[in-house]
């Protein structure tokens, strides 16, 4: 990108993209796959927060007034139209993230199309409970709750998976007869924006959906999860940005759902299929370059086929391709961004400290010479690390793993569970009743058998601990996106 020629990624607030004004602030978005700048982003001050949270509120009572058909007839053309601009979906996924285009594709364009559509179906088809009441004398009461609009949401989203998140938020809030204020990561802007045009393409009035991009304290976030006018905040980010948000919205007294980090383990028994469970590790450590709430960093092994599972992942670790995120060969993309990778090399150089043993990677990849300048880092695994190492209790949110034996079954859920996060788990074994009982045992909010990242939208989808608070998903995202008024009425 030349300084004559920027392309704009602008906020999107009351039906309209407004252009950025001269003395306004803003930043580059940078391509991670090369440090280069590929578009120029119009930070949102407080004044055009305000202006999307008044939008969103005035935007309100009309779209909360439309029939459930008609507000799941705009989110099907949604997805319609996603479909339709599939590619410049990916293409923007792809500039922002340096992620390879087939898991943008695959990924991140293809579940923003499930989202809208599978929410659709689920608010199309929601009923109430009721409750018929046993009163004195043979009379009765009855009992049912009317499900109303949360109001204006607050959706605040990270860089990781930045489409997908965001649909999975926006998709059930406006269903259910929200309106929304976006703040996108300010290392992600652009799905956000086009997401706009294509809302607006498929009828969702002015108002309805608002983008504000920006950084968080000091900046957009901080005033829109702070404005006063917002009704609920949900929060997909780091342990540590949700628990401020948590303080900060605290005295308002508001709705949060925060779906937060992990630390999650894998759980490998000697009877599991070699070659299925390496499959399944070698996606759920190194997926998006490690950098999903769900991917496995610490890997609980069976003594008896600890070198047995050290070998293979290491051989499936080196076949993993780093490159331009636009050869179809690639498998791996680099980091979000310089800072990052200085904190996932910080880990690395701390586990050497710990005396831990590099079975592959530990550095940082040569790759040519527009490449070098991206955030890249190489798969990693290690072993001779205990559950007491920094490396194994903190989120790296890297394509790295430490693999660690155990020798029983309950060792192995003890130390699975041996950890303040508790997002996912994964089981891998044949034998049926070990799956469930080990499974059921992880103290965590979603625990896979023979599979990693297999996602049903209809279930709830969170974390205990300092993974979060709350569900999303199905029903539980009906119930985080509206509130109850119970009628009772003496028959
Ligand atoms: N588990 C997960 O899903 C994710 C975890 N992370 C972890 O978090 C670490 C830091 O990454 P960040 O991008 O800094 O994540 P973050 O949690 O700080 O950012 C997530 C979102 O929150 C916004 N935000 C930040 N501070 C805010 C504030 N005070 N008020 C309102 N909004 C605010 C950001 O602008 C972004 O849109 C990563 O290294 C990684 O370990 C990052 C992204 C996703
Ligand atoms: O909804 C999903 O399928 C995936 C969610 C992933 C995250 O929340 C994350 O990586 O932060």
């Amino acid at each position: 990108m030349t300084a004559q020629t920027p392309r704009w990624i602008r906020n999107f607030v009351d039906g309209h993209f407004i252009d950025p004004d001269d003395g306004g602030k803003s930043f580059d978005a940078i391509d991670p796959a090369t440090g280069l700048a590929h578009a120029r982003v119009h930070e949102a001050d407080a004044p055009l927060v305000d202006r999307a949270v008044t939008a969103a509120r005035k935007a309100l009572g009309p779209w909360s007034a439309t029939a459930v058909r008609e507000r799941t007839e705009v989110l099907r053309r949604a997805a319609d139209l996603i479909e339709a601009r599939f590619d410049e979906f990916v293409a923007a996924e792809v500039a922002d993230t340096g992620k390879p285009v087939a898991l943008a594709r695959d990924l991140d364009v293809a579940r923003a199309v499930a989202n809208f559509r599978t929410f659709a179906d689920i608010v199309a088809a929601a009923g109430q409970e009721s409750f018929l009441t046993d009163l004195p004398g043979g009379r009765h009461a009855l009992n049912y709750a009317v499900r109303k609009p949360l109001g204006v949401v607050a959706v605040i989203v990270p860089w990781n998976l930045p489409l997908l998140l965001l649909t999975w938020k926006v998709a059930p809030a406006l269903a259910c007869g929200n309106t929304v204020v976006v703040k996108p990561s300010e290392e992600t802007p652009g799905t956000a924006a086009l997401l706009a045009e294509v809302l607006a393409e498929a009828g969702l009035p002015a108002g309805a959906y608002n983008v504000v991009h920006g950084f968080g304290g000091g900046s957009a976030g901080e005033y829109v999860t702070t404005h006063p006018g917002i009704d609920g905040v949900t929060f997909t980010g780091s342990t540590a940005t949700g628990a401020h948000v948590m303080r900060t919205v605290a005295p308002r007294v508001r709705p949060v759902s925060f779906e937060l980090g992990g630390k999650n383990a894998a759980l490998v028994f000697p009877d599991a299929d070699l070659e299925e469970t390496l499959d399944g590790l070698t996606r759920s450590v190194f997926a998006n370059t490690g950098q999903v709430c769900l991917c496995t960093e610490r890997v609980y092994v069976h003594r008896s086929v600890f070198a047995d599972v050290a070998d293979g992942l290491v051989e499936r670790a080196r076949s993993l391709r780093l490159g331009s995120p636009l050869d179809p060969a690639t498998t791996t993309g680099p980091l979000i961004s310089q800072a990052h990778r200085q904190k996932v090399r910080g880990y690395l150089d701390l586990a050497g400290e710990l005396g831990a043993k590099v079975l592959t990677g530990g550095g940082t990849p040569a790759l040519g010479t527009e490449l070098d300048g991206g955030s890249w880092i190489e798969p990693t695994l290690w072993t001779g690390l205990t559950n007491a190492d920094r490396p194994v209790r903190e989120e790296i949110f890297g394509p790295v793993a430490a693999l660690i034996p155990f020798d029983t079954e309950d060792e192995a859920v003890a130390l699975a569970n041996d950890t303040d996060y508790g997002l996912a788990a994964s089981v891998w074994t044949r034998d049926l009743r070990r799956g469930h009982r080990v499974a059921q045992a992880m103290n965590v909010g979603m625990s896979w058998v023979n599979t990693w990242f297999l996602r049903d939208l209809r279930s709830p989808f969170g974390g205990v601990g300092l993974s979060g608070l709350g569900r999303e998903g199905g029903a539980s995202s009906l119930h985080f996106y509206t509130e109850p008024t119970n009628v009772c009425v003496q028959l």
